[in-house]
């Protein structure tokens, strides 16, 4: 897991389904946009990824996780930890993770970005409001923590969260390490991790 700039491999964007519609192959056109893309995110996505950010938190809490100027810097530090849902090019949901190197999150990961470590803090997880409540957001964690099953020297993803959110994360394979000691506006978080790799092992050693 390096910085772009040192010829780390960024996700390609891989398509769920081509944009049929009825139109034949021979006479599809060949400049629709695909009908759901998931890709890293870059700085260019920024905007669009603060404008659901800011619709989701700010009525809810008042807080962002994370500013705009923290969404330009995170996407143009590490891309790679990133992912996002483009739906006929439109973004509807994404992730935004850092590297981070100590067993627990501590106030400094929510600024900082760590590079070459085993651990990613996943920052933020948003769906645009529209879409929300339609399994997007376990698909695309389901795939994010697929795809950093792959980034090479990944070990495990941290995160925190309120605690209506923890059977969320419970279900998407997440373990409960804690009450966190980071405090943003008052509001107290629990601090849970995914071992990546766990299936992995588990298939190697299951004698199958
Ligand atoms: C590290 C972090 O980023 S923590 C903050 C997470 N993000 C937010 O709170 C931003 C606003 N919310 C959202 O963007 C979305 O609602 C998310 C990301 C929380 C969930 O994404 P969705 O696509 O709506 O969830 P999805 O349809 O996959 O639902 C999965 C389950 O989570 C539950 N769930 C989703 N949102 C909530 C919620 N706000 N409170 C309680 N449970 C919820 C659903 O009930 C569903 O449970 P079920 O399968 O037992 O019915």
């Amino acid at each position: 897991m390096t910085h772009p700039d040192n010829n780390s491999p960024l996700l390609k964007p891989f398509f769920l389904k081509t944009p049929v519609g009825g139109v034949s192959h021979m006479r599809r056109r060949r400049h629709t946009l695909p009908a759901s893309e998931f890709r890293n995110l870059n700085p260019q996505d920024a905007i669009s990824v603060f404008e659901i950010e800011r619709e989701a938190f700010v009525s809810v809490s008042g807080e962002c996780p994370l500013t705009l100027d923290e969404v330009l810097s995170f996407l143009g530090q590490c891309p790679e930890l990133s992912l996002g849902w483009f739906e006929e090019g439109q973004l509807v949901a994404f992730i935004i993770g850092s590297g981070w190197n100590k067993d627990r999150l501590a106030q400094e990961a929510m600024t900082q970005h760590v590079p070459d470590t085993t651990t990613v803090h996943v920052h933020v997880l948003s769906v645009h409001r529209h879409c929300r409540q339609q399994g997007k957001g376990s698909i695309l964690l389901w795939r994010y923590l697929q795809y950093l099953r792959g980034v090479p020297g990944l070990r495990r993803a941290l995160l925190i969260c309120e605690e209506f959110l923890v059977p969320f994360y419970r279900k998407a394979g997440f373990k409960e390490k804690g009450p966190s000691s980071i405090s943003v506006a008052n509001m107290c978080f629990q601090e849970m991790e995914y071992t990546l790799g766990g299936l992995a092992y588990a298939r190697r050693n299951s004698g199958c």
